[in-house]
């Protein structure tokens, strides 16, 4: 993409997934192509830098500022209705188009979810106005009002939209109403945001396509690596990838050390992972995506281990309303609540005193830390000279075997198959493989 903006200096924008791919692509692309987000394009329009109260997720309490739009629901308690309002308003707030459908909606029972909707309707009309108050707002709610009432403006000759395999429908949208010649670019097999509600954005525009099989970044035996990982999903890619000719990238068994320096990337599935590896680190890191996602997450499960309940704000720890629910999730074998159990027991009191010394060797900027970690979710889009994938991934194996007992897993092991595939694609000189991934796949 940025040879074509080389090629044709017309003014063009470039939509990144996030915003460490906007800052890589602003390093590579020509001057004549704006490099953003999507959230930042909607931001600068909006002018939301003039207003307070930007949080990370509408929470309970958030939602006292619209008491008078919420009554009772027969056969629900208030705290259901409330629950239930918040997820249908997420859902309304990532899908694209003015209605808020039934779908946006998990209730079953009609009566019952379609007071909620209409509930919701009423919450999300004063909340999109919020030029009106200055009630907080999400970075969903913003980019929501730019698509409904706004188009992306300036003198712009064309879009480049990348990472199309998991689009926000929002952001489906906002292209399409801005009647720009569109680039599309994307593959399949790296979508993994299917959980927060992306789309395969691949074949969703009327376009020529034309199939891009060859990485540049890696040599041949990552390329090879990357087919036999794909192999296991259950709609294998029709091009097999190949490698760059003119490089090596070595693979090795990682032991457990690795010389780090710039551009050495750790990454795992989960932050809990993550926060192992870095448990006793003395020296400087970056984490993609910075720190607050871990420290909230762990916070969050700490204080649900200490019963209190106020304290747990992270959407992945809230799912359980105690610490025995977690604990009976981790007995039934849940590979998440059973890292969180580990390492608040493991822990235990020093954990956020941890957590604090983790804030404090944190670098904020990436390129001052000798170390970057990330989950493989933020990673996507990046490349690392050295890459460590740790032990939290599944084998791709264990996920077939998932699918054929339980057929209702298709989909989620197809994301956890393409995760590992993102993850495994990062690297340009070196590729340290956990043990189980390197015996099963090298
Ligand atoms: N034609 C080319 N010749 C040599 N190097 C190239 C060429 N095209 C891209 N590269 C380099 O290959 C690397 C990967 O390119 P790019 O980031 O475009 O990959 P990608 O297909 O978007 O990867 P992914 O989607 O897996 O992140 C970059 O370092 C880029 O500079």
């Amino acid at each position: 993409m940025a040879e074509y903006g080389r090629r044709w200096p017309a003014r063009g924008l470039y939509v990144a997934f996030n915003k460490s791919i906007a800052d890589e692509a602003r390093r590579k692309f020509p001057q004549s192509i704006d490099t953003r987000t999507g959230h930042s394009v909607a931001f600068r329009a909006l002018k939301i830098h003039e207003r307070g109260q930007l949080i990370s997720t509408f929470r309970f309490e958030h939602l006292r500022a619209y008491d008078e739009l919420i009554s009772g629901v027969p056969g629900m308690t208030d705290g259901q209705v409330r629950a239930s309002i918040l997820r249908t308003l997420n859902n309304f707030l990532i899908d694209g188009g003015t209605s808020l459908k039934a779908a946006h909606c998990a209730l079953d029972d009609t009566s019952q979810r379609n007071a909620v909707r209409r509930m919701t309707l009423a919450v999300a009309n004063k909340l999109l106005r919020f030029r009106k108050h200055d009630l907080p707002i999400t970075h969903d709610t913003y980019l929501k009002a730019f698509e409904l009432w706004h188009r992306i403006e300036g003198d712009l000759q064309y879009l480049l939209l990348d990472e199309a395999q998991d689009l926000n429908p929002v952001m489906i949208s906002i292209a399409a109403k801005s009647n720009l010649p569109t680039i599309v670019v994307g593959d399949s097999h790296q979508s993994i945001y299917r959980f927060r509600g992306a789309v395969d954005a691949m074949d969703q525009f009327a376009v020529d396509a034309m199939p891009l099989s060859q990485s540049w970044r890696f040599g041949a035996d990552v390329a090879k690596l990357a087919n036999r990982i794909l192999l296991h999903h259950s709609a294998p890619p029709r091009h097999p990838l190949t490698g760059n000719p003119a490089r090596f990238t070595e693979i090795l068994k990682y032991g457990g050390h690795v010389r780090t320096g710039p551009g050495t990337a750790v990454l795992a599935r989960t932050n809990a992972r993550l926060f192992e590896s870095l448990a006793n680190i003395q020296k400087p890191f970056h984490l993609i995506g910075g720190i607050e996602d871990l420290q909230r997450q762990l916070s969050s499960a700490y204080a649900l281990r200490h019963h209190r309940l106020n304290l747990v704000i992270d959407e992945t720890v809230s799912r359980f309303t105690s610490w025995p629910a977690l604990d009976n999730a981790a007995e039934r074998g849940d590979p998440d609540a059973r890292k969180l159990r580990e390492i608040v027991e493991r822990y235990g009191v020093q954990l956020p005193a941890i957590l604090d010394r983790l804030g404090r060797l944190h670098c904020s900027r990436e390129a001052d830390a000798p170390l970057i970690v990330s989950t493989a979710h933020k990673a996507k889009g990046r490349e690392f000279a050295t890459v460590v994938v740790l032990d939290d991934f599944d084998l791709p194996s264990e996920l077939v075997k998932r699918r054929r007992k339980d057929a209702s897993q298709l989909h989620e092991t197809n994301q956890l198959i393409n995760l590992l595939y993102v993850a495994c694609t990062r690297a340009t000189d070196r590729l340290y493989l956990a043990e189980g991934l390197f015996n099963e796949l090298c």
